[in-house]
């Protein structure tokens, strides 16, 4: 079942399109990427999927309901983490949960017994300090136990790491990866490490559409081949092979690059090493990369 469908989406802000009939779905309890550079549109759309913008067109559903503009029901179904997100400083962890519980109207021995598993989960039981005193990192990590104290079907998070050092954005990525279990996870980034890390599906969004969407692997299967490498055992042979197979960049002595070759040409270029009894340390097909992918789309 999908979480979350967008169907023929679209959004101008005057006379400026920022969104231009956008469609995908995002599968349950899966992790969906949503990638953009700065600018593209990546807020937007999640304003419109929380139903705090209006779209101009097109229709989105969130687990089977349809989303409309102004109204709430679907955000039972939601947990949000928006970029940067607010707190009353003078809190601790559990007070601030305590009071997003109450004003949900949740009984307090749920929120009891939410708040201890939400915290332990987020690495934040432990902390009794008020949230002033908080690093970028724990604020986000206390953001996403907020957003998932109401057991949401569908986490959104806006740009969660993008402000976070490595550990900061390790430990936000773990518990997205925890989180998976019970809850279908989008998020918005332009850290494409980090949607390879965690990323069941992605979109990239780019001039208002989806130019790129779906599993990493297909994404990356439709895309042609980036070329080969070989690595010789002596200069001389790299010479030698550059003289017969044409199109190659010399990347150190011993090595050779052909770049946008094929694996059909990778496989000529097997014959021509046997037939001139060449031995070569390591031979290999470069895969296309997310973040070549994504220079290719927004024609970087
Ligand atoms: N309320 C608004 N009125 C006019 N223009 C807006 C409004 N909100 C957003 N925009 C414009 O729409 C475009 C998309 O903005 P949005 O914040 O959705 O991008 P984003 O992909 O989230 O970018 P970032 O990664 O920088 O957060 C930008 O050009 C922005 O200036």
């Amino acid at each position: 079942m999908n979480m979350l469908t967008l169907s023929h989406v679209s959004k101008s802000f005057g006379s400026k399109k920022i969104i231009d009939d956008l469609s995908f779905t995002v599968p349950e309890h899966s992790i969906y990427g949503f990638i953009g550079q700065n600018g593209a549109g990546k807020t937007t759309t999640m304003k419109i999927i929380l139903g705090l913008l209006p779209a101009d067109g097109g229709k989105i559903t969130v687990n089977g309901e349809a989303v409309r503009y102004g109204q709430n029901r679907t955000n039972r179904f939601i947990g949000y983490l928006p970029d940067v997100p607010e707190f009353y400083g003078y809190m601790t962890p559990s007070e601030y949960l305590k009071l997003c519980g109450e004003i949900t109207g949740m009984p307090a021995g749920k929120i009891r017994q939410k708040s201890h598993e939400l915290l332990q989960l987020v690495g934040l039981d432990k902390e009794n300090k008020r949230i002033h005193g908080f690093s970028r990192g724990m604020k986000q990590r206390l953001g996403i136990a907020q957003a998932l104290l109401n057991e949401p079907r569908l986490l959104i998070c806006d740009e969660p790491t993008s402000a976070l050092d490595p550990l900061g954005r390790k430990e936000i990525l773990d518990i997205l990866l925890a989180v998976k279990k019970h809850t279908t996870v989008i998020f918005s980034t332009h850290i494409l490490s980090d949607v390879e890390r965690i990323c069941d599906e992605i979109a990239l969004l780019h001039n208002g559409r989806t130019s790129l969407n779906g599993t990493l692997e297909e994404i990356k299967s439709k895309r042609k081949s980036n070329g080969f490498d070989i690595e010789f055992y002596h200069p001389q042979d790299a010479d030698a092979f550059a003289a017969s197979m044409s199109g190659s960049e010399r990347t150190s002595a011993v090595r050779l690059f052909f770049p946008g070759k094929s694996e059909k040409d990778m496989t000529n270029a097997m014959r021509i090493l046997a037939d001139n009894e060449i031995c070569v340390q390591k031979l290999e097909m470069r895969e296309a990369t997310l973040e070549n992918l994504f220079m290719e789309v927004v024609g970087i």
